[in-house]
């Protein structure tokens, strides 16, 4: 299997919480992003200590409490699958701080990390201050909810973006790379990406390739599944009769998202 392609576990952690996906920096190609995605059954807490990373927490399904030991936010999360397509509410919490979380209904968590050093103010991403972005035309439609885009400044590094692509269409495409420091005309940005499906045993296509095709590796994404992308364009194609979902946690040493289209294939946006 390749190295860029993570499947879900199931490992109790601990009573009522179970850890599905733990990419940290210390276990992956990545030395920007870490993430980790936890099931919660009702009534069930997790606590953290964040020692030199910021997170991201996002309420992906279900209810959940966060507090941070001085402000708490009560039963956040607004939807029971992510295939209802509405926004959902998230909590920023930087390093050296300490949160809980409480599951008020079973619940899925995304865990969000970047490297960090300044102390920014814990902050509740409400569902409703996602920007929501149609784009693209034909095969190439997607919807996107960005939570914690580069415009919003609660975060040091992190950048956290959730797409939907219908049946049969592609995204991520044409397909584009962020693994230059070259701004302003390119952006470095390591990147993950957190896939569902609906229904549950479909399958999507992502490649990881770069120009000199060193790295080139197209995988076969099932439900749960998570894409590392080190570096390199990262399209992602959806078979007809499956919607896709998934959740990009982006990072670098710059808190830019500048990225830059393959050549030839950029005519694809060009098309009336
Ligand atoms: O527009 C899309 O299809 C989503 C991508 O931009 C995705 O969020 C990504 O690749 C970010 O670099």
């Amino acid at each position: 299997m390749s190295k860029l392609l993570r499947k879900p576990k199931a490992v109790e952690i601990s009573p009522g919480v179970t850890l599905i996906h733990d990419v940290m920096t210390d276990s992956s190609l990545l030395e920007f992003v870490g993430m980790k995605v936890i099931d919660l059954n009702p009534g069930a807490t997790y606590t953290e200590d964040l020692d030199k990373v910021e997170c991201c927490i996002v309420a992906l399904t279900g209810k959940i409490t966060v507090s941070d030991q001085q402000v708490t936010f009560e039963n956040i999360g607004t939807r029971e699958c992510v295939f209802e397509k509405k926004p959902t509410d998230s909590v920023y919490v930087s390093n050296n701080q300490q949160f809980q979380i409480e599951a008020n209904s079973q619940a899925r968590v995304v865990l969000c990390y970047s490297p960090s050093q300044q102390q920014l103010p814990t902050k509740l991403i409400k569902a409703e201050d996602n920007q929501i972005e149609y784009r693209g035309k034909y095969s190439n439609k997607r919807l996107v909810h960005n939570i914690l885009p580069d415009s919003n400044p609660a975060a040091n590094s992190l950048l956290v973006v959730e797409v939907f692509t219908d049946s049969g269409n592609w995204s991520s495409y044409p397909p584009h790379k962020h693994d230059q420091n070259n701004l302003p005309y390119e952006s470095f940005l390591e990147e993950t990406y957190y896939h569902e499906m609906n229904p549950k045993q479909g399958f999507v296509f992502q490649r990881v390739y770069t120009d000199d095709r060193t790295l080139d590796e197209t995988m076969a994404v099932e439900n749960g599944d998570v894409v590392i992308v080190p570096k390199g364009y990262h399209p992602v194609a959806v078979p007809d009769g499956y919607d896709s979902y998934y959740l990009n946690i982006m990072a670098g040493p710059k808190r830019i998202w500048k990225f830059h289209n393959e050549r030839a294939h950029e005519w694809i946006l060009e098309r009336k």
